[in-house]
C-alpha cells in the first residue's frame, strides 16, 4: 500500500496525478478541527501535508504521529509552528521563488491605484458623475520621481525596488536589520532607520513576514511620522499594521491614502469601517493570484513535498538547518 498524503488545496489534474503515482492522496476541503476529526485515521497515518491556509500547530501535529514533511503553497509560513515541526524532524517546504515578480506587480498596482485614485474615479465615472470637465476634486498625486520606502527588503522588496527605480525613477529608501549591498548597488537604495524612512517617504511599502517582531510594527506612533501626503502599502501580512490606527489616520487624513492586499482578519469583515473610506484601495489577498503564478506555486508545492519525502531538503526548505539528516 502507498503511503498517505493529505491535500488541503485543490490541484490541477496533471499535478494531482504526479502525487498519486507515489502516494495515496486524501483531499479535504480545509485544514481545521472538523476535517481533522472527520478524517482522524488518515491524519494518524499521513506522512505528508500539502496545501495553504490552515494552521499547523502542536495540536495538529499531535494528531499526525507519522508526519514527515509539510509543503505550503505559499512563501509565507506564519501559520506553521516551525519549532514544533523541527523538534519532530518534520521538514517545512515553501515556494519562495516563483511568485516574487507577480507580488511586486501587485504592489505597483496598489501604488498606482492609490496615488492616481484609480478605483475611486472608476466608481465615480460609472456612477454617472462625470457630467462636466474634471477639476481639482478629481486630481491625484504623482508616483514618478517620488521616494519609496521599503520595509522588508527581501525577494519581493527588491523586485518592487527594481520596478520603482527603473520604471518610475523613484528614490529608494529601506529599513532592515542588516544592509542589503546588492540593493544599494543595483537600485541606489539608501538604508535608514524605520522612523527616518517613515518621515521621508512618499510611499511606504510594507512587505514583511508576520513574526513576533513584526506584529503591529506599524501603529499609531509610526503612522504619525508619515507625511500627510504619503501613502501606505501593505502586501505582507495584515497584522503587521495596526488596522484600527490606520483607519483613524485615513479618516483624519493624517496620511493621503493606503493600498492594502492583506488585513488583520481575512476575509476582511464587510462592516469594517476601513472599507467605507474613499482613500483606501483594497484587494482580497491576491498578491500572487494570477493563473500562471498560482499554477507555478502548486507545481512547486508538489515537487517540494515529493523531494522532502525522499529526503531532499536542500531547496525551498524553511527549517533545513534544524533537521537531522
Ligand atoms: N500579499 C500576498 O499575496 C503575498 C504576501 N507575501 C508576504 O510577503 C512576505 C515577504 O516575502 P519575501 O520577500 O519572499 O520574503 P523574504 O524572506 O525574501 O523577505 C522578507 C524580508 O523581511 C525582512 N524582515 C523580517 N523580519 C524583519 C524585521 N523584524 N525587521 C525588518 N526586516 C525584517 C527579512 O530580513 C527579509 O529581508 C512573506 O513572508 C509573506 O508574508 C508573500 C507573497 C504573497
Ligand atoms: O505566498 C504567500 O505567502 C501568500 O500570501 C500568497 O501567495
Amino acid at each position: 500500500m502507498k503511503p498517505s498524503v493529505i491535500l488541503y488545496e485543490s490541484l490541477p489534474a496533471d499535478l494531482l496525478s504526479r502525487l498519486n503515482e507515489q502516494y495515496q492522496v486524501t483531499e479535504i476541503s480545509a485544514l481545521n478541527a472538523e476535517t481533522v476529526a472527520e478524517h482522524a485515521d488518515v491524519f494518524r497515518h499521513a506522512v505528508g501535508l500539502l496545501g495553504s491556509g490552515g494552521k499547523v500547530d502542536q495540536t495538529l501535529l499531535d494528531s499526525m504521529p507519522a508526519l514527515k514533511a509539510c509543503s505550503t503553497i505559499s512563501v509565507g509560513y506564519d501559520l506553521f509552528d516551525v519549532d514544533a515541526l523541527s523538534a519532530r524532524n518534520i521538514a517545512l517546504m515553501h515556494t519562495p521563488t516563483v511568485l516574487t515578480d507577480t507580488v511586486a506587480d501587485t504592489i505597483m498596482a496598489l501604488v498606482l491605484a492609490s496615488a492616481r485614485r484609480v478605483t475611486e474615479l472608476d466608481s465615480w465615472v460609472k456612477a454617472g458623475k462625470w457630467t462636466k470637465n474634471i477639476g481639482p476634486e478629481q486630481f491625484s498625486i504623482d508616483v514618478h520621481h517620488k521616494t519609496l520606502g521599503i520595509v522588508g527588503m527581501g525577494r519581493i522588496g527588491k523586485a518592487v525596488a527594481q520596478r520603482a527605480r527603473f520604471g518610475f525613477d523613484m528614490e529608494i529608501l529601506y529599513s532592515a536589520r542588516s544592509a542589503h549591498k546588492d540593493a544599494e548597488e543595483r537600485f541606489s537604495a539608501t538604508r535608514c532607520e524605520l522612523d527616518e524612512l517613515l518621515k521621508k517617504s512618499d510611499f511606504v511599502c510594507i512587505i514583511l513576514p508576520l513574526t513576533d517582531q513584526t506584529r503591529h510594527m506599524i501603529g499609531a506612533g509610526q503612522l504619525a511620522l508619515m507625511k500627510s501626503s504619503a501613502i501606505l502599502i501593505n502586501a505582507g501580512r495584515g497584522p503587521v499594521v495596526d488596522e484600527q490606527a490606520l483607519t483613524h489616520a485615513l479618516k483624519e487624513k493624517a496620511i493621503y491614502g493606503a493600498g492594502l492586499d492583506v488585513f488583520e482578519q481575512e476575509p476582511v469583515p464587510a462592516q469594517a469601517e476601513l472599507l467605507t473610506l474613499p482613500n483606501v484601495v483594497t484587494l482580497p489577498h491576491v498578491g500572487s493570484a494570477t493563473h500562471e503564478t498560482r499554477y507555478a506555486m502548486k507545481k512547486d508545492g508538489v515537487e517540494n513535498l515529493l523531494a522532502a519525502l525522499s529526503g531532499q531538503t536542500d531547496k525551498n526548505c524553511v527549517n533545513s538547518s534544524a533537521l537531522k539528516k
